[in-house]
């Protein structure tokens, strides 16, 4: 919310679009409700127009799909006797689903719609009854030692008992947990050449301290727990290995669901963790059981065609969180993809006695194609973070007419920006993929971030010059204006 609001390009000259197609199918979907919900108590006359509305914003949800449909190629000869297995078994717990599952390109798992799904119809509805959450904890034999101990939170609970559970040849889930992977392959997984990969971009410093928190947990957990109550915590099911394991199961995974009784937990949910991340999902509203039914509803948001893949939102990430928890990267312009800056505001903000305000400002900066207007004095740049730096130059509120002091300033904000962004291209480096084939997953996703992080600076340094073309033009006028004058 905070990036939308610093992102909006409210500057009167373009239109604008809109931020993320998240939003935008978000803001679609709301009209419909509220029309849904005025047609069940308008008049005739009413509900015709109401009706015109409906088709017309329904038209607009299915526009909005025709441009960004992805492409998912299926694998063939995959066998998905496990998935079938934990589809029969839902199916006989209470599951409904239009949905089949498959292997697919670059994905793993994918959920396939099996027939034509219209917006509000419901993809999957999964009963409360085999959903994985903190009460399956408070059931069991290690509930009593771990509700003694200071602090520890619900998640790391599920998390220790998920670790057991996987094992378990009598869990009430064993053909759930027998559908996981072996291996998650997240940037917690990163080995050392992926990391060294990363080197200059600040999702090295994240996968590291992310891993570094989750050491600390563990090392706060073990031995002692084995050591103290070996029969409930068995030394082997509890190493650092297969406690990253449930981690990285626990992230990517997880989904964080409001119950009947209005409490967020956060859960494993069978089936529904079949279904893939999209910045163009077909379902967004998928938290909230159900009381009625006392089952969660994954209903879609846009339609989604037989033979399509329908994807989730798991919400509204950025790519570095995204490989870090996940370990992919979203296909498409990331609108969250963005370059935090922290730029010393001592000299610029000032109060009135004259004092500075604050020291730092956290600023941002995201690929400037995502921008609509490229026009002087907003180069395809935030504005705030131009404000910004015109305020350090000129405490006087910059009122983008078209002077020589104007263009001054402008020459100096966009060569201070052009100089910071250099120097982070120089930082991120050139390496090269080799031909590929010999690379190893972790280092082609580090590759890829990178990649994408070399794009964003390189949209803004590419920004800045024609920023400084424009700049320059206007000012060659301004003194030819002069010299022309009597
Ligand atoms: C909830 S699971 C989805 C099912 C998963 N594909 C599987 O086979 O188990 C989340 C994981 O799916 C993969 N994934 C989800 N969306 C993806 C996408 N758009 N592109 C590539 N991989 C994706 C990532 O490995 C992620 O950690």
């Amino acid at each position: 919310m905070q990036a939308e609001l610093y992102f909006d390009e409210v500057d009167g000259l373009t239109p604008v679009k809109y931020y993320s197609p998240r939003n935008e199918l978000e803001a679609l979907n709301s009209i419909l409700s509220v029309i849904d919900t005025s047609l069940s108590s308008s008049t005739d006359m009413e509900m015709d127009i109401l009706q015109d509305l409906r088709e017309a914003t329904v038209d607009k949800i299915l526009d909005f799909g025709d441009k960004c449909k992805e492409e998912t190629k299926i694998v063939e000869n995959c066998s998905c006797d496990r998935e079938k297995c934990l589809l029969q078994w839902g199916e006989n717990s209470g599951v409904r689903t239009k949905l089949q599952i498959t292997y697919v390109e670059r994905a793993g798992r994918g959920a396939i719609a099996m027939e034509d799904l219209k917006v509000g119809d419901i993809a999957l509805e999964v009963p409360v009854s085999i959903i994985i959450s903190e009460d399956l904890v408070h059931k069991s034999d290690m509930f009593h030692i771990l509700e003694k101990m200071d602090g520890i939170s619900s998640e790391t609970m599920l998390l220790l008992w998920s670790m057991r559970e996987k094992h378990s040849r009598n869990s009430k889930f064993k053909i759930y947990f027998d559908t996981l992977p072996e291996v998650f392959n997240t940037g917690l997984s990163f080995g050392i050449d992926a990391i060294m990969a990363l080197d200059g971009t600040l999702l090295l410093e994240e996968i590291v301290q992310a891993k570094e928190h989750l050491r600390f947990q563990y090392d706060l957990l073990f031995p002692a727990l084995c050591d103290d109550h070996p029969v409930i915590f068995p030394p082997e099911l509890y190493t650092w290995e297969q406690f990253l394991w449930a981690c990285e199961l626990w992230y990517s995974n997880g989904m964080k669901i409001m119950f009947a009784d209005g409490k967020l937990r956060t859960c494993l949910i069978p089936i529904a963790g079949f279904l893939n991340h999209s910045l163009y999902p077909h379902i967004m509203h998928y938290g909230k059981v159900d009381s009625a039914t006392n089952s969660l509803k994954f209903p879609l948001s846009r339609p989604c065609s037989v033979g399509e893949q329908c994807y989730l939102s798991y919400g509204n990430f950025s790519s570095s969180h995204l490989i870090t928890f996940y370990g992919f990267l979203p296909q498409g312009d990331n609108p969250y993809d963005i370059i935090p800056l922290d730029i010393d505001a001592a000299q610029a903000d000032f109060s009135e006695e004259g004092c500075p305000m604050s020291s730092w400002t956290t600023h941002m900066v995201r690929g400037t194609w995502l921008s609509k207007n490229h026009e002087i004095f907003y180069y395809g740049l935030p504005a705030p973070l131009l404000d910004h730096l015109r305020r350090a130059r000129s405490p006087m509120p910059h009122d983008k007419t078209l002077t020589q002091a104007n263009f001054e300033i402008e020459m100096e904000v966009l060569q201070d920006l052009c100089s910071t962004f250099e120097d982070m291209m120089e930082s991120i480096g050139n390496t090269e993929l080799d031909d590929g084939k010999n690379t190893s997953w972790d280092v082609k996703l580090a590759e890829e971030f990178k990649d994408l992080q070399r794009r964003i600076v390189s949209s803004i340094i590419t920004s800045y010059h024609s920023g400084c073309k424009l700049v320059k033009n206007e000012l060659h006028k301004c003194t030819t204006d002069e010299s022309q004058s009597p």
